[in-house]
């Protein structure tokens, strides 16, 4: 059954304990970091345990249009030839609705010498790319974006042309992860700053160091925010991807949700990425407190605001006003939907959303179409009421593809009924 051709699913309840094994997809943010720093590199390298899915593909092909030879060897393998730079490429790059690859690539053109077209679905071309273009620009880098949004023409003559960047991260990390992975090809070191080292979604920016690192780059904290890298380029790796921690927590609120016990084959305490956090707060399911700081888990909060719909008490999400311009504005379709279940169960701040948990839920027959706004995120965590409640219908469920292409095979193969 190809489940990402339908036009809608309903889950059936499964209150019953899920038990089962799942093979987690490769994690997304590090599978598109390194195949950019393959890339970049000079020489094969062999990335295992990646991620194939819609934002991995669109990274993939962008570098083939730049002249490197990306092959997906298997499921979950890319072998990556590159030739220590990138070639310009006549046709724009368009990269779907990957958030990672449209901002690297922006970053990655420094490194281009011609003129790089960065463009997106039109859910893309919403998303805010100035804090990225207004960076480049400061450097000197004749760089036009479309009110802010993709998408971006960068020209250049191929060198990033600064030793010094300061950054304005405040919208999305991936502006900082964007410039740090290119800063390291420059012929001279070369001093990151952010305006604001308090920044959300920090996690994401370890990760960058720790693929950069695993690709031969030098980068070091210099305070705090500020980082120094040195002009080493990148050098071909053999390098294991670890699985996708916010794939991952959909199956730790399902395993919380029906008392079950899915094997993911992974210790949450060992996984780098920042929505393994998620997995102290489930938990405390259905207990879980009253006030969550979502900053430095965001892809997580729609898992956790479904997970909070069952709770015991009122969860508040606090702090994750950058949900506003995820693949949809994350805190609105959550309170909408959610209230579409049960008038009243969510409610939103500009910066926070609560949901006024109603474990009376379960077991109610409350037919529900789920708008999905084009956002695996929004299927992927109200696929979970489905578990608790008769009548949810998810629709367009196969823009799971972004991240989690196996997400409905995965639920069937633990036993839940889709139709
Ligand atoms: O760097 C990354 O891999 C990511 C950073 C986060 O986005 P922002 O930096 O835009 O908050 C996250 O939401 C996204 O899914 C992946
Ligand atoms: C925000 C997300 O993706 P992107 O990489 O497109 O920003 C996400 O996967 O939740």
């Amino acid at each position: 059954m190809n489940y990402l051709q339908r036009q809608s699913l309903q889950v059936c309840p499964h209150p019953a304990a899920l038990d089962g094994k799942i093979t987690l997809p490769g994690s997304k943010s590090i599978t598109n970091r390194a195949l950019l720093l393959a890339g970049l590199a000079s020489g094969d390298s062999l990335l295992s345990g990646a991620l194939s899915s819609d934002d991995t593909k669109y990274m993939a092909a962008a570098l083939r249009q730049l002249g490197v030879d990306v092959e997906q060897t298997s499921a979950t393998e890319f072998s990556v030839k590159g030739n220590g730079r990138l070639t310009s490429s006549d046709e724009p790059l368009f990269l779907g609705n990957a958030g990672t690859a449209t901002r690297f690539l922006t970053a990655a053109a420094l490194l281009i010498d011609g003129e790089t077209v960065v463009d997106g679905d039109e859910h893309m071309r919403e998303r805010p790319i100035s804090g990225l273009t207004n960076t480049l620009r400061d450097i000197g880098v004749s760089v036009s974006d479309t009110n802010g949004c993709p998408p971006v023409k960068v020209t250049s003559n191929g060198h990033f042309p600064a030793q010094k960047v300061l950054v304005d991260g405040s919208l999305s990390s991936q502006y900082i992860s964007a410039i740090l992975m290119a800063a390291a090809c420059n012929d001279q070191p070369v001093e990151v700053e952010v305006i604001d080292p308090n920044m959300d979604a920090r996690g994401y920016i370890d990760i960058t160091l720790a693929v950069m690192r695993a690709f031969g780059a030098q980068v070091e904290e210099t305070a705090a925010g500020k980082w120094q890298v040195s002009n080493t380029g990148y050098q071909a790796q053999t390098y294991q991807v670890e699985p996708d921690a916010s794939a991952a927590t959909y199956l730790w609120a399902a395993e919380r949700l029906t008392k079950g016990r899915i094997d993911l084959g992974v210790n949450p305490e060992t996984l780098t990425q920042p929505d393994a956090k998620a997995y102290a707060v489930m938990q405390q399911f259905p207990d879980m407190p009253a006030e969550v700081n979502g900053s430095q888990m965001q892809d997580a909060i729609p898992t956790l605001a479904v997970l909070a719909a069952f709770n015991n008490t009122p969860v508040t999400f606090t702090q994750i006003a950058n949900l506003r311009v995820k693949e949809c504005d994350r805190i609105h379709a959550l309170a909408t939907e959610l209230n579409k279940i049960k008038p009243g169960l969510a409610s939103e701040e500009h910066s926070s959303l609560t949901v006024h948990a109603s474990p009376d839920l379960v077991g109610q027959n409350l037919p529900t179409e789920i708008h999905t706004y084009a956002d695996h995120r929004i299927a992927m965590s109200f696929a979970l009421a489905g578990l608790m409640i008769d009548g949810i219908t998810i629709l367009d469920p196969g823009c799971v593809a972004k991240t989690y292409p196996a997400y409905w095979q995965d639920l069937t193969g633990l036993g839940v009924e889709l139709v």
